[in-house]
Formats: C-alpha cells, structure tokens, sequence
C-alpha cells in the first residue's frame, strides 16, 4: 500500500489543489443527498428516474404534465446543470481481498474504502470493487433495465458516457463534479453478417467495437473511472503526484489522454520497439512523461509497481480493480444492446487479464440483480507467442507457470506474466468458459478476413477470431449460437502489420489473403490491361 508521508518532498506544483469544500478527508463521505431510496419496484416510481421526464436522470420529479425546460440556461454547461440535480441513493461500495474460491474462503475482516490508496490485500493478493448488493437490490432488474436505457445516447452529465450511464455499479458513491469523461463507451455492436456467413456459416454474429472510442481501445472504459477517482483524490488533498502505468500501447494512450483532458500529470512505462508508432505518439501528444524502457512488458510492470510503492503516483494498471468496474460496463452493455437478451458467447483477447475478469463481473452483476437470468459462456484467447493462461487451461488448472512472452502482431498482448491471473481463472470457471490460442499465421489471416467483410480490426480481434473459427471448426460453438467476439483496439493503431501482410513482407508467412495493390504506368491502355485482367478473374463475393 503507498502511504502518504512522502508528499512533502515533492514540489507543490505537482500536489492537488486544495480540499473541495463538498468533501472529506475521511473514509466516510459527505454527499448532497436529498432523499434516501428505499423504494422497490419499477424506475418509474423511483427519486432518481423519472420515465416521463425527458431529461431522464435527474432526481428533480418531473411529472407528464410539468413543464418541461428542454434547454438547460444559456449561462449554464451541462456539469453544472448536473450539480443542480443532484441524485438521491444510498449506494456504495468498497475493496475487499479477491476471493478466487468462496466455498473455502474465511470471512472477510478487511476491507478499504475506495478513497484509500491501496492496490493489494494484507496478505498480498488481489482487490476486488465489492457494491452493496443489498442496497443494489432494494431496487428490481426492470427498474435498473429503464433507467440505463434512459441513459443511452443523451448529452446529461454524466450519465451520457456508457460508463457513468451505469454510476450507481460503478463509482456509486462520487461526486458527478469530479468525473473526467470523455463520454466513453456505447460503443457499437456490429453484426458480422458477410464473415458470419462467408467464413463461419454464422448468422447471429456480432462484433462489439470497444476499440471505436476516444483513445482507441476497451482501456478508456476503465480509465475514466480510475483517473475520476484520483481527481476526487487530488481535490481531498491526497498526495498523489501523478498517475502511473506500465503499457503495452493502450493503457498509456488512455491514461495520458484522461490525466491530460484533467490537468493531472501522467508517466507512463514502456517496452522499448515493442508497440506500434500510433500508441507511442499518443502519450507523447497528450503530453505524459514517456519512459522508454529497453525490456519488454512484464519488466515495466515490475518496475512501475515498485516505483508506485516507493512514490505517490497512482497506479493506473488493471491491478488497481477500479479499472474494471468500468471494463465491466462493456459486458452491461452488450445485454443492453440485445434488448436484454443473453448471447450463447462471448470471446475476449486476454493478456494481462483484467479484461476477461471484467466482462465476467458484469454478466454476473446484471444476473444477480435479475437483469437477465443467466450468464453467457466466456472465451479467452491467447497468441501462442504469449500464452500463459492457455497453457495453465490446457494443465487441466492444475499448474500455472508466467513464460517469456516472445513477439507477437497482437502486441498489446504480449505478456507472459498476467497480473489478473486468478481474476481469469475465476471467471472462466464461473462462466464454462473455455480458452484458445492463436499462431501468428492465424491470427493475421482472420484480420485479413475481417478487414475483407468490411471491418479493420486489430491483431488481438484476429486472435479472438481465429479462436472462434478453431470452436467453430470443433462443433464447440453452433452454427446458430448468438456469439459476440469483443474487439478491443483500432485497427488504424496497427496499420504496420496489416502493410506488412499484404505485401507478404512476413518470414515465413504464406499471407493467403494478401491484397497488395497493383503498380501501373499513367497510361490509359496499362491501366485498361490491368483492369481487364482484374474484371476477367471475376470479383470474388
Ligand atoms: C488491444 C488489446 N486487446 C486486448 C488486451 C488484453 O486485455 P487484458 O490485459 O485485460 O487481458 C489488451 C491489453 O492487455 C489490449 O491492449
Ligand atoms: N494491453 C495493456 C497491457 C496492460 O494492461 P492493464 O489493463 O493491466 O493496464 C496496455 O495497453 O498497456
């Protein structure tokens, strides 16, 4: 755990402002609470939604035949027209040790509040976000069915962001002042009907775009949480000088893009000429102190997690479970998006691991809240060149050793030593989940597929297609099965390897869907000879 004595030693330029005057510097914390909810039943009948409003969310009644005020004052911006309506709950939640086996686990006497800087137990283990379910569930599933989906697509602070449209399981208990967000999230879940057809025989396969976003991958969703809390951190006048991560590219874009949209100073720690032009630059622009250090990623996570011991940076890795409550979010989504329908499957590319953990926590949330009456399967996906989990899978579970994560295309998964190991395994066990693995070959050849039906996906969305092909291949998942593959990054942050396969510029890859483009002179009969060489082969469908 960091402590705090150090903050003296460090230049009060770098320290948080002073306290906020709405908080303390206590565990136990003050909200401007009006109403406590003690209600059951529907959103309609609830202090914090209101179904007939049309600025839902706003703990102000509103009745159908209010006068509604569609536009907020032309002196007001929608952060303080949110302070104006503040919501009404008593909902919290708190860390508690991961417990990676309920059935044989002693009762749990430790806990800390979520203003703490703790990332791991007394006796070293993992964190985990624990809600108060009991409040949670003071309230039904179709009541919290109305009000997320009252959410959707609106510009209410916060509430438009897929993350903060979930506050109440995320964050439940900061200040909507004090989040930093880029209204992440709702992202879309697009139906793969040309490879699901073509490729798989699938008709019901869906591909949720969490890379679609602000900085470009799944990370934002967890990093607005994490980077709102350090605010609510700074403005308690907790020393935290900076916020810190090791990256494989995606972490350290996000991290940086969050502390600079916040006026927060962020470091980040990464391997050196192992991750793409695109990832490096985006710190470098945000403007993070940028570590390039010549090691690969489990090096830099061993080195930014002593430094967080030693200094009062914040670590922003998955390691710090804040981050998946808002990971999590995507999983919430996903049932949202199907109406509240649960799909047969869903398939995540896995490295350090908090990702699949995440989605886990939120299928079961929505479950245990009776949101849905069960959870789909998960798959994990490894790139062979960086398998640990696959091979502990593969072990029956009975031995988990890190390995020596070798060069990937998946590169933001090129990890040997996952931090959230026992969080994965748990899910997987809780869910019938499987894992696969993908070779280098495999993988680039289904993100040429992809990119072929129209998509531009990433080398890790490769590696959790070419999973579902070997599962499809196997009978494992049916033709019918609603299956959702989670794509975690741009494509556009990995333009290098889709270049380098489509001019088979790859040692000893055949590069079968290469499409390389054609060289012709400016001449109108060149360019007719190659056209018609080209209309005469007949266009593929
Ligand atoms: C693009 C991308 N996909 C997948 C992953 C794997 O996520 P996790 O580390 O949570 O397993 C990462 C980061 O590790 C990533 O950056
Ligand atoms: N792919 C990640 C690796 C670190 O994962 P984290 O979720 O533990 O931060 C990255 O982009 O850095």
């Amino acid at each position: 755990m960091a402590s705090t004595p150090l903050s003296h030693r460090y230049p009060s330029s770098l320290l948080p402002k002073s306290t906020q005057p709405h908080h303390q510097t206590g565990a136990k914390l003050q909200f401007h609470r009006t109403t406590v909810v003690k209600c059951t039943g529907t959103a309609s009948q609830s202090p914090i939604f209101d179904s007939s409003s049309l600025t839902t969310a706003n703990s102000s009644p509103v009745t159908a035949s209010s006068p509604v005020n569609l536009r907020r004052p032309a002196e007001e911006n929608i952060r303080d027209e949110a302070r104006r309506h503040s919501s009404a709950h008593n909902f919290s939640a708190r860390y508690i040790p991961f417990i990676s086996d309920p059935n044989n686990a002693p009762p749990i006497d430790e806990s800390y509040s979520l203003d703490e800087i703790v990332y791991r137990s007394r006796s070293g283990g993992l964190l985990d976000v624990q809600h108060d379910m009991t409040a949670l569930k003071q309230l039904d599933g179709k009541y919290w069915r109305s009000l997320f989906d009252s959410r959707v697509g609106k510009t209410t602070w916060p509430y438009g962001s897929g993350v903060w449209s979930k506050k109440e399981w995320v964050l439940p208990e900061i200040d909507s002042d004090d989040i930093v967000s880029a209204f992440e999230g709702n992202s879309n879940l697009f139906w793969a009907e040309r490879f699901g057809k073509k490729f798989l025989g699938m008709n019901d396969l869906w591909v949720k775009h969490c890379g679609i976003s602000h900085t470009g991958s799944f990370k934002d969703l967890g990093m607005t949480v994490l980077v709102s809390q350090v605010n609510r951190l700074r403005k308690m006048n907790r020393p935290v000088v900076g916020v810190g991560c090791a990256s494989t590219g995606d972490t350290s874009a996000a991290l940086s893009a969050y502390c600079a949209a916040a006026g927060i100073p962020s470091i980040v720690f990464l391997p050196a000429n192992r991750i793409s032009i695109a990832q490096l630059v985006q710190p470098i622009a945000n403007g993070a102190f940028v570590l390039s250090i010549d090691t690969d990623f489990d090096g830099c996570m061993k080195l930014i997690r002593e430094v967080t011991a030693e200094l009062p940076i914040y670590l922003a890795n998955s390691l710090n479970s804040l981050r998946l409550e808002g990971q999590k979010t995507a999983a919430i989504e996903i049932l949202q998006q199907f109406d509240w329908e649960v799909p047969d499957w869903v398939i995540v590319p896995g490295g350090n691991l908090g990702n699949i953990y995440a989605f886990y926590k939120g299928f079961q949330m929505c479950k245990e809240l009776g949101l849905v009456d069960r959870i789909p399967r998960l798959v994990c996906a490894q790139a062979a060149n960086a398998n640990p989990l696959y091979l502990y899978y593969k072990s029956g579970w009975t031995e988990f050793n890190p390995v020596k994560a070798n060069t990937t295309f998946a590169s933001a998964i090129q990890i040997g030593d996952p931090v959230s190991i026992d969080r994965a395994v748990f899910a997987l066990k809780n869910s019938n989940g499987i894992v696969e693995e993908a070779t280098e070959e495999e993988l680039m050849d289904a993100m040429a597929l992809a990119d072929s039906t129209g998509m531009f996906i990433c080398p890790h969305t490769g590696v959790a297609l070419s999973a579902l092909m070997k599962l499809r291949e196997r009978g494992v998942i049916g033709k019918t099965d609603r299956t959702v593959v989670v794509s975690t990054a741009h494509g556009l942050k990995f333009t290098q390897s889709k270049i380098d396969y489509h001019s088979k510029g790859i040692e000893g890859m055949a590069c079968r869907y290469a499409n390389p483009p054609v060289e012709v002179e400016a001449d109108f009969g060149a360019v007719m000879n190659v056209l018609s060489q080209y209309l005469n082969k007949g266009s593929k469908s």
